[in-house]
């Protein structure tokens, strides 16, 4: 791995030269190797942008700063697009149509972001080789498009600069050790794309999006301090409402689901059996620390005939 950092370094330097380069940066494994590994090759020469379009967990967007801006010093656009995802997402209840209008969004903020740099000569992105099979070969039938960067357009005038495209995600896990990135960004669980938006059922509202953030975050906690390596493990908010009572008084709160799989690709994925002191332990401060929740269930379903993810 230390070689191949050192060479993919002298590589890049040679490719980009003074030249300018963006990348957009989520905090996941994938852009975050890609961005410090360029980082190293080009310094200034990097800049990195970051959109918070609220969907993000608990404390992820002060973990991003705090990790690229004040421990790599990296040049770090944090977008606060709050707002304005929010406002295009009012009244949509369709997972498909939530998905659009993410993504659609995320390239428009993408865009602006770009237009008020200059000189941008590269475009960073963090494809490994599962993306490059996946996509397929020219000619064959794709599995599975992605589309880096929520589907940028392809009429991009950038050039592509893909320093992990020969490595698997454990391979990648590695380089990011060996470049000193910290465990939590490194070992860091897959985050869809839209964020808590697929989590968050029904119509994505701060209120809700704060309430799942809150319990998924205990959860996460919980799971973390009782030391269990789970793939993939996290909060939905199904928006359901149901009777409880507190102190002798009705309630009528909402639910979450937990949700805990095992998986070696995400194709397949079979639920996680959590000691129930631990479940016992994250419901109570779940219904405890949450005060909009008096309720909260266990998913037992594995993938197929459930999919990871609520929607
Ligand atoms: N909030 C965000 N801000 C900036 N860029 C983002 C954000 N979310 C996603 N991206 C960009 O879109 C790419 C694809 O997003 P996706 O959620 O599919 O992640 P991925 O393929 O698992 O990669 P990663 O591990 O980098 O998150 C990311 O690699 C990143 O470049």
């Amino acid at each position: 791995m230390e070689d191949f950092i050192s060479r993919s370094i002298e590589d890049i330097k040679k490719k980009v030269g003074d030249k300018k380069a963006l990348c957009a940066l989520s905090g996941g494994v994938d852009s975050s190797v890609a961005a410090v590994l360029v980082h190293k090759a080009i310094g200034d020469n990097l800049t990195c942008v970051f959109v918070d379009h609220g969907l993000l967990r608990k404390n992820e967007r002060q973990e991003v700063e705090r990790v690229f801006r004040d421990e790599f010093h990296m040049n770090l656009i944090v977008v606060d697009a709050e707002d304005r995802f929010l406002d295009k997402l009012k009244g949509v209840t369709d997972p498909e149509k939530k998905r659009k209008v993410i993504g659609e969004e995320f390239i428009r903020v993408f865009e602006e972001e770009q237009s008020k740099l200059s000189d941008i000569a590269f475009l960073v992105q963090g494809t490994i080789k599962s993306d490059v099979i996946e996509s397929g070969t020219k000619g064959k039938v794709a599995v599975k498009s992605h589309h880096n960067v929520g589907g940028l357009p392809e009429d991009v005038n950038f050039e592509l600069l893909e320093p992990l495209r020969e490595l698997y995600k454990e391979e990648v896990r590695e380089v990011g050790r060996s470049l000193g990135i910290s465990s939590d960004i490194v070992e860091r669980q897959p985050f869809p794309g839209p964020g808590l938006g697929v989590r968050c059922l029904g119509e994505l509202t701060k209120d809700k999006l704060d309430i799942l953030r809150d319990a998924d975050y205990i959860f996460r906690d919980e799971v973390k301090k009782a030391g269990l390596n789970i793939w993939q493990y996290f909060a939905v908010l199904p928006n359901i409402q149901s009777v409880g009572v507190v102190d002798g008084k009705r309630t009528y709160c909402h639910t979450i689901a937990l949700r805990a799989v095992n998986s070696i690709d995400g194709m397949t994925a079979e639920w996680v059996k959590i000691p129930l002191d631990i479940l016992e332990k994250v419901s109570t401060r779940i219904t405890d620390e949450v005060k909009e929740v008096n309720r909260v269930v266990f998913d037992i379903t594995s993938k197929p005939p459930a999919t990871i993810e609520w929607e």
